[in-house]
């Protein structure tokens, strides 16, 4: 059996290429949540750092950059943790979810994850929701202690308002002695309209939603990882222009 490998994208080793910050699901997957192959063979080659910044918890980024051979450059829980080479920041008002989940399963919620709760069981600062727990309940649990509702199309999310995947990407900027807007960010949903206000440059995938398309430079006409390929190949056309 032949099946066509869809097109992948040649990173000229020697460009002078811009750090990237990257979504993961929506941006890096394909249309049923599975990695694309192709993240495997792209980001090792690309030759500026990548920071890849997720509304997932902690050790998914990192299995993914451990996994694909790159440095452990990550955002994660929308950026409420950042860890980059060695540095690891934690922030949010981790109490005051807590005490929002409290109320919301007095009420009769359900996060939706079954008992093993692999979505949370390793999330320091906010929480997560799958898509069939009870929205409204959610919103007015956030509602009542201050925090901001997410939807970001995979989860919902109850997330400290001063924590965001922007602020997260300006600190691991810092680390990497980077300037913040020297970033291109793609992304696809409300949780990386932050990271693109901050990035000099950002593209959302065609999946995206009307946040991050409102918020995105330039909006792809491919979705998933076609769209981000489609970016990247941008961002290596506009160095090659340069030279
Ligand atoms: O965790 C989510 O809800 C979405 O994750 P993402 O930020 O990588 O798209
Ligand atoms: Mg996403």
């Amino acid at each position: 059996m032949t099946e066509q490998s869809p097109p992948c994208l040649d990173v000229p080793p020697d460009a002078d290429l811009p750090p990237l910050a990257l979504d993961i699901d929506g941006t890096l997957t394909t249309p049923d949540h599975t990695v694309d192959p192709r993240v495997f063979r792209v980001l090792p080659d690309w030759p500026a750092p990548v920071v890849l910044a997720t509304g997932k918890s902690f050790p998914y980024p990192v299995a993914l950059c451990h996994f694909a051979g790159i440095p452990e450059r990550v955002v994660a829980e929308n950026g409420g943790i950042v860890c980059v080479d060695e540095t690891v920041r934690v922030t949010g008002d981790a109490d005051r979810v807590a005490r929002a989940v409290a109320a919301f399963r007095e009420r009769g919620g359900d996060l939706g994850w079954g008992d093993a709760d692999t979505a949370n069981r390793w999330r320091e600062t906010e929480v997560a929701a799958r898509l069939n727990a009870d929205e409204d309940l959610l919103r007015a649990v956030a509602d009542e202690f201050d925090l901001t509702f997410l939807d970001t199309g995979y989860a919902y999310h109850l997330t400290d308002p001063d924590v965001s995947k922007g602020a997260a990407l300006e600190e691991a900027a810092a680390v990497l002695d980077r300037d913040p807007g020297e970033f291109v960010a793609v992304g696809d949903s409300m949780n990386d309209a932050s990271t693109f206000r901050v990035a000099g440059d950002s593209y959302a995938v065609a999946n995206a939603d009307a946040t991050a398309r409102e918020a995105a430079d330039t909006v792809l006409d491919e979705g998933y990882m076609d769209g981000t390929l489609a970016a990247l190949a941008a961002v290596i056309e506009r160095a090659d222009r340069r030279v």
